[in-house]
């Protein structure tokens, strides 16, 4: 369908026209024609034609009924000054909120603009609707060094991760000064929106480390059913859901806590955690169900009831010892046991193949979202870290933490905060 009726880029750069069409030249007027067609009403459809608005109060893509499909990236900006950086933010606002609504990247699209450029959009999701896609961005704290003169608006939230006990984190799956994370329910379509933000921050911001994940590790609403990790345990029984009030309270950065360019924001923290599967796989479901503290079929507490049942911590069992165990997963990560503190989880279950010695190379790519780190997963990881049984079968060999700042609107791109 033609269209030319996307909101217009804010002070767009003649350097992210450029970027956004490709390298060459861009000629007016020339060939509207291809492009993918608009959902009429956002969020008001389900399965592959749903759409979620990019603009708004929040980013969407975090209290967003989790997609099925993840691909998440890190970039590192290239040697370029602040208003580049701005200007990129704004071409990337540009893009997203098109291909959100399942048109391309750019206004001329795949098969159609000057002949004598590469097209604006690269074109393996011309004939695929939204499918539920989100993208949602964020800033490490690396952005906030002396390039761009941005440190005095680094908030204290966004902390450098601890080191944890155990962990194994590899270089190359660490970090980056932005990040981008894709989810729909059509993996095409959410490599089709890294690859043209990849594409369109080219000589500005380069991917750093990516993941791509399957099968969603949590319900992120009360319609969702609950999924199922790589150890087979439903995951996101007890996660912190759209509908309920108390959420929007540990999810979202509130008017007084820190940078008030986030307000309205929140922070994302990734975790790419090895499971050696092979290893479960030969643990009887005795110590399974221990480690995790929860049935293997229904998801219920050990403690008895269904998989919704909150679990008693004091219910005892033979020779008077606790029915979940002092070691288990889901006791340590309670908020009972962590002050109170409480997580948005919005993982992914991932296999990158295998390694040498003939073992998966699978596990979950933890993404959880957040008012506070400091509050938040800094204190239940160390409590996770110290202590959880299920640490014998995990390693953790990737690490991220990102501000995501408040959501955009049609004449304040992404990160607008940041340069006021
Ligand atoms: C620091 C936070 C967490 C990490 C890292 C983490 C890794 C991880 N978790 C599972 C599997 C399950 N987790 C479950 C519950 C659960 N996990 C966390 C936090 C982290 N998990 C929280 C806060 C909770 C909820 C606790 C509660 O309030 O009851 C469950 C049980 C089902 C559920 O409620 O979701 C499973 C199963 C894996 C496999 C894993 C690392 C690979
Ligand atoms: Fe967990």
């Amino acid at each position: 369908m033609t269209d030319d009726s996307a909101p217009a880029r804010p002070g767009l750069s003649r350097r992210g026209l450029l970027g956004l069409a490709g390298a060459g030249v861009v000629g007016a007027g020339i060939g509207f024609g291809i492009d993918r067609v608009v959902t009429p009403e956002a969020g008001a459809v389900s399965g592959a034609a749903a759409s979620y608005p990019f603009y708004g109060e929040h980013q969407s893509g975090i209290v967003t009924a989790a997609q099925d499909r993840l691909h998440f990236a890190a970039f590192d900006v290239s040697d370029i000054t602040a208003s580049e950086l701005e200007e990129l933010l704004a071409d990337w606002t540009y893009a997203a909120n098109r291909m959100t609504t399942g048109l391309g990247a750019g206004k001329y699209g795949p098969a159609s603009g000057p002949y004598d450029s590469p097209p604006d959009d690269t074109g393996e999701a011309l004939d695929l609707p939204p499918s539920g896609l989100t993208i949602t961005f964020g800033f490490g704290p690396s952005l906030f060094d002396d390039r761009f003169g941005l440190a005095g608006k680094r908030p204290d939230a966004l902390v450098d991760l601890p080191h944890f006990p155990g962990d194994a984190l590899v270089d190359t799956l660490v970090g980056g000064d932005l990040c981008i994370q894709a989810c729909s329910d059509d993996p095409q379509v959410a490599v089709h929106a890294i690859r043209n933000l990849s594409r369109i921050a080219f000589g500005r911001a380069s991917l750093r480390w990516s993941q791509l994940g399957f099968g969603r590790t949590s319900s992120t609403t009360r319609a969702q059913a609950t999924p199922r990790n790589l150890f087979g345990f439903k995951d996101g029984t007890a996660n912190l859901r759209a509908e309920d009030a108390e959420t929007a309270k540990d999810v979202w950065v509130q008017p007084g806590d820190g940078a008030s360019w986030m307000t309205g924001g929140s922070y994302l923290v990734s975790r790419k955690i090895r499971m050696t599967i092979e290893t479960w796989d030969r643990t009887s479901l005795r110590e399974q169900e221990r480690v995790v503290g929860r049935t293997k079929g229904e998801g219920a507490p050990l403690s008895g009831g269904t998989e919704f049942s909150e679990p008693d911590f004091d219910a005892t069992g033979r020779a008077d010892a606790p029915l979940i165990d002092t070691a288990s997963h889901v006791r340590l990560a309670h908020p009972s046991m962590n002050d109170g503190a409480a997580l948005l989880r919005r993982g992914y279950n991932f296999v990158d193949g295998n390694d040498d010695l003939g073992r998966l190379n699978a596990g979950l790519f933890f993404i959880c979202f957040q008012r506070d780190p400091r509050a938040q997963f800094v204190p239940i990881q160390l409590q996770l870290a110290k202590n959880d049984a299920m640490n014998e079968y995990l390693r953790h060999v990737g690490s991220g933490i990102f501000a995501v700042p408040p959501g955009a609107t049609a004449d304040r791109p992404i990160g607008a905060g940041l340069f006021d």
